[in-house]
Order: structure tokens, then sequence, then C-alpha cells
């Protein structure tokens, strides 16, 4: 695909400010489990929390497209910050912009779009991941206020966050249609971080068990009406499902990348690996996969930035893109030979931090039932 002038300009700002402030550092983060606030700073006052919202809530407005092209880029340094990000932008901001009143929007969506909070999707429970709508999470209204109990499972930003985006039942007779949306600040008495999960990658972020004990909200942060929360989670997935799959790409591609720097480096029976034919074309079939799940993820980008639907092709990337990067991913391991499988060389790190992007945001499971329905109905 042909970047405009401008897509390039966003496209090169990202990579300088990824080489210089994240990638350097992503191995130690990963060792420490450290959460990565400076650097995520930089990336927000860069526009990049804000990247789908008007710069009348705060936001960049550079569209889904540029988005992609940021989002893969700070993936290629480290995909523990690209998750925090995509995560701001999709279901933090969006859910607000979309069915936000204006008053939410000044109060909650500004300082989100505009880099001074994180925000953080509430919609996963113990029990219930792909299922999402079998929530046990109640929201009961008591005069002004709604009173929320319950658990929330692997919140990215559920405890660095400031804004969440809840959801929970109003109504248990009424199924999908009885869960309803809320922002809750992070800070609201009863928002309880009960656990910080211990992860096998994307270490530099949190992900986190969230309670919610008798956490007393106002009325007002109800998002949309009462009802449409399930509607409200299903269409802010969608968009982010694109930059999950951007992510993905960014990861496969540092991976490779490695991996073909590596090839013309370390030799063996007498010449650089890469001038051997096994290693040749699995570096050839590496290039090849993140090429094709580049574009899988600009094509739904584009639609989306167009207004057009894109739900099976939003679904489509999110399924291929994850899939392959974690074999480019493996496959890099295997041109570094023993070495790949040590922690002193990133291709280790990448395969961890990587193979989330198959489950978080919908499974690749629930990506093909969605694809199945659209190609069923066409
Ligand atoms: C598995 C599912 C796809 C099943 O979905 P359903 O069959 O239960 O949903 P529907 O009945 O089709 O839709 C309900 C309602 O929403 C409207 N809808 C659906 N999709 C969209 C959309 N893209 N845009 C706008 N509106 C949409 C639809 O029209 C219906 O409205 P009406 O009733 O017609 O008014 C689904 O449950 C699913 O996707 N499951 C996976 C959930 C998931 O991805 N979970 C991960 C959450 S995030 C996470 O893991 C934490 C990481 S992080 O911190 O983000």
């Amino acid at each position: 695909m042909i970047l405009t002038e401008e897509q390039t300009m966003i496209q090169d700002m990202a990579r300088g400010y990824v080489r210089e402030h994240i990638a350097p550092f992503s191995e130690e983060w990963d060792k420490n489990k450290t959460f990565p606030a400076e650097a995520l700073q930089g990336l927000g006052e860069l526009g990049f929390y804000g990247m789908l919202v008007p710069e009348q809530w705060g936001g960049s407005e550079i569209g889904y497209t540029a988005a992609a092209l940021v989002l893969e880029e700070i993936a290629a340094g480290d995909g523990a910050c690209s998750t925090v990000i995509s995560v701001t932008n999709s279901v933090g901001c969006m859910p607000i912009l979309n069915f936000g009143t204006d008053e939410q929007k000044e109060k909650f969506l500004k300082p989100l779009a505009s880099g001074q909070k994180l925000g953080a999707f509430c919609l996963t429970e113990p029990h219930a991941g792909s299922d999402a709508a079998d929530l046990k999470t109640k929201a009961v209204k008591d005069g002004d206020h709604y009173i929320l109990n319950g658990v929330k499972q692997f919140i990215t930003s559920g405890k660095n966050g400031d804004i969440a985006i809840v959801f929970a039942v109003t109504d248990p007779s009424a199924g999908k249609k009885g869960i309803s949306a809320f922002v809750v600040p992070t800070d609201t008495p009863g928002y309880i971080v009960a656990n910080v999960e211990d992860k096998m990658g994307q270490n530099a972020s949190d992900t986190a068990q969230i309670v919610f004990e008798d956490c007393k909200i106002p009325a007002e942060n109800l998002l949309g009406k009462e009802g449409e929360g399930y509607k409200i989670a299903l269409s802010g997935l969608e968009g982010g499902r694109i930059g999950i799959a951007a992510q993905a790409v960014g990861m496969a591609r540092a991976a490779y990348e490695y991996a073909l720097q590596y090839a013309k480096d370390r030799t063996s029976f007498g010449k650089p690996i890469f001038k051997h034919q096994a290693v040749q074309f699995k570096l050839a079939d590496m290039a090849t996969q993140v090429d094709a799940a580049r574009n899988m993820v600009l094509n739904a980008a584009q639609l989306r930035d167009a207004g057009k639907p894109c739900l099976k092709e939003a679904c489509m990337a999110k399924l291929f893109a994850s899939e392959i990067a974690e074999k480019i991913c493996s496959d890099a391991i295997q041109v570094l030979g023993g070495y790949g499988y040590l922690k002193d060389y990133p291709v280790e790190r990448i395969y961890r931090d990587v193979r989330i992007a198959q489950i978080y945001e919908g499974t690749s499971e629930v990506q093909k039932m969605v694809i199945a329905r659209a190609i069923g109905s066409e």
C-alpha cells in the first residue's frame, strides 16, 4: 500500500521515538517487570494516546491507517508498550467518543486522548472470556448513583490505568440487553486491584484482576443508555482488533529483522548462514508473511477510515497477523539456533510477547466465529 506523505511522516516520527526511548529498554523492562511510565508519557505527548479522537476532544485524529502504522512501530520496539497504547486508543477512548455525552467527553475523553491519562477496558470476567455476554458483575441503581459489585479478569492497565470502561449487568432478566457500560475512574473507592498477573510475556504492562466492592459511581457515568453495554463493548473491540493485528505485525517484523541480520553475520560451513538455501528460504517466507499480514491490517484500517464496514476484515487481519506472527517469531528463533533460545537475544522475548495476540481482544477461535458469520451471510 502506498502511504500518504502525512502517514509516512507519522510513521517516521514513531520509529524515531521508539528507536531512542523504547527499543533500548525493552529487555530491562521485561526482566524487571517495569511499567515504562516515562516512555509512555512521551508517546502521549506525540499524540499517540488519542489517535482516533478529534482535536476538539484532545486527540490527534490521525485515523486508523496511521494509527496501525504507529502501533506497528511501537510493537517493533516493545510489545507491552504497544498493548497499553492500543487499549487506551481503542477500547479506552472509543466507547466514550461514540457513546458519551459532551460532559463525559470533556471530563474523561479529553484527558485520555491528550495523553494525560491511560484507559482500561473491564469486560472479561474469571468465567466469561469469549462468551462475553455471560457477565456476573452487577450495577444496581441507588438514587443518583450505581453500585458496582463483581470481578474482572485480564485487565490491561487495570493497575496503572486511570479511567476504566466497565461493563456490568443492570437488568439480569434481559440477557445481552441487560448489560450497561460505565466510566469508572480507577481511584474510585471500591475499585480494587486484587492481583497483578505473573505472565509469560509482555511483562512491562500490567494485567490485573479487578474486584468491584460496593464501588459507588455517579449515575451520570453511565455510557449511552442502560442495556447498550454489550453493543458498546463489541463495537469497541472491532477497532481494537485492528490495533492488536498491527502490533502482531510489529513484533513479527522485529523478530524477522533481527534474524535476517543475524543470518548475514553468522557463518557456518565457511559462509554466512544466509547463503544457505535452507535459511534463505525461511527468511524469504518470513518477509512475505510480514508483508501479507501488514497489508491485511492496512486494508481493514483503510476501510474503517473510509467509514465502510470492516468487521470481517478486522477479524481476518487479527486472526492472520497474530497466528503468522507466532510462526515468524518461532522461525526467528530457529535461524538463531541455540542463541535464539537464550534471554540474551531479543527473539526469545518477542516470541513470549507475541503469543498473547492470538488470545486477547478475542481469541483466534472467536475471530473465526465472526468471519464465518460474515461469509455465511454474504
Ligand atoms: C463471540 C461473540 C462474537 C458473540 O457475539 P454475540 O453473538 O453475543 O453478539 P451479537 O448478538 O452479534 O451482537 C450483540 C449486539 O452488538 C451489536 N454489535 C456486534 N458487533 C458490533 C460491532 N462490531 N459494531 C457495532 N455493534 C455491534 C449487534 O448488532 C447487537 O446489537 P443489537 O442487538 O442488534 O442492537 C462476542 O461475544 C465476542 O466477540 N466475544 C469475544 C469477546 C472478547 O473479545 N473479549 C476480549 C475482551 S478484551 C480483553 O481480553 C482484555 C484485554 S484488554 O484489556 O483489552
